[in-house]
């Protein structure tokens, strides 16, 4: 039987946690790849939180875990954006840097942000607000209408969510290292984790990952050169140059000072 507290730090808090007999058939059994923490937010994000969710924050049923998502709950873009269009998801978006920029530089694709911290979801809208008053200043920001977000686990929205062959692009920017070795099973990248988003990538659709840790590059790279149907877009084991819309975030300026090499790579569907 899990300890509540070894369940709260690696397995994602229950959904039940009111109840004073939790329902132990609904903690999770797998390790998760974030911590739960809960963040403060600024007095914007509280705004944006209070103000815009409703336009930009897609919710999920949930299951065993308050990032979790039911499994007979399905993503349907359409009715999300309105319309059809390729669909780039973020997962672990972060303060929501590149997706946003990706949203507003391209308003034929529809973009898809995934994180669990609320102050980064919350950051999302901040941003996606700001990105639509600039582009037309004066009026009250409609927000970018091909940006959405979601706060859960990725892996399980990816698992049963999201339709088969439906994304144009999933990136993967600066997954947590999780360094230490202990620690290494909540490592996102992994078989499991390939096999997911082969799943949800259309024929010819793009993954582009990018870390600091060379360690963990070298687990990508095993992971996902042993994943059948997908193929390194620039030969066995090589990295990717460089993709120009993954903005400079605070993760790639602390792994640069610390003297750490960026990893970029990129994979496609066959
Ligand atoms: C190191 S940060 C990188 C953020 C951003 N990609 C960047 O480059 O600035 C990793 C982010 O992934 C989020 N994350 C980790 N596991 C996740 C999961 N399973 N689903 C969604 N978000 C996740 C974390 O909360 C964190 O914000």
């Amino acid at each position: 039987m899990p300890r509540r507290g070894t369940v709260r730090g690696t397995y994602d808090s229950p959904v039940n946690q009111q109840q004073s007999a939790p329902d132990l058939s609904r903690f999770r059994t797998s390790p998760v790849s974030f911590a739960s923490r809960s963040g403060r937010l600024t007095t914007g994000q509280q705004r944006a939180w209070d103000t815009r969710r409703g336009f930009y924050l897609v919710e999920a049923p949930r299951h065993v875990g308050r990032m979790s998502v039911d499994p007979a709950w399905q993503f349907d873009a359409t009715a999300v954006f309105g319309r059809t269009a390729p669909l780039v998801l973020e997962i672990g978006s972060g303060q929501g840097d590149a997706i946003v920029a990706a949203a507003a530089a391209d308003p034929d694709r529809d973009h898809l942000a995934v994180e669990v911290y609320q102050p980064g979801v919350a950051q999302v809208m901040v941003r996606a607000d700001r990105a639509a008053e600039e582009r037309t200043p004066g009026t009250e920001p409609a927000g970018l209408p091909n940006l959405r977000v979601m706060q859960v686990n990725a892996a399980e929205l990816l698992d049963t969510a999201i339709p088969a062959g439906s994304l144009a692009e999933v990136w993967t920017f600066f997954p947590d290292p999780w360094h230490k070795s202990r620690h290494r099973k909540r490592r996102l990248v992994d078989p499991a984790f390939a096999e997911k988003v082969m799943r949800a990538l259309r024929p010819g659709g793009v993954w582009r990952l990018a870390t600091d840790w060379a360690e963990y590059a070298d687990q990508m790279l095993d992971v996902l050169e042993a994943a059948p149907g997908l193929r390194n877009a620039h030969g066995p084991r090589a990295a990717a140059p460089r993709f120009e819309g993954r903005v400079v975030t605070g993760f790639e300026r602390k792994a640069h000072k610390a003297g750490r090499d960026i990893t970029d790579l990129t994979y496609v569907r066959a």
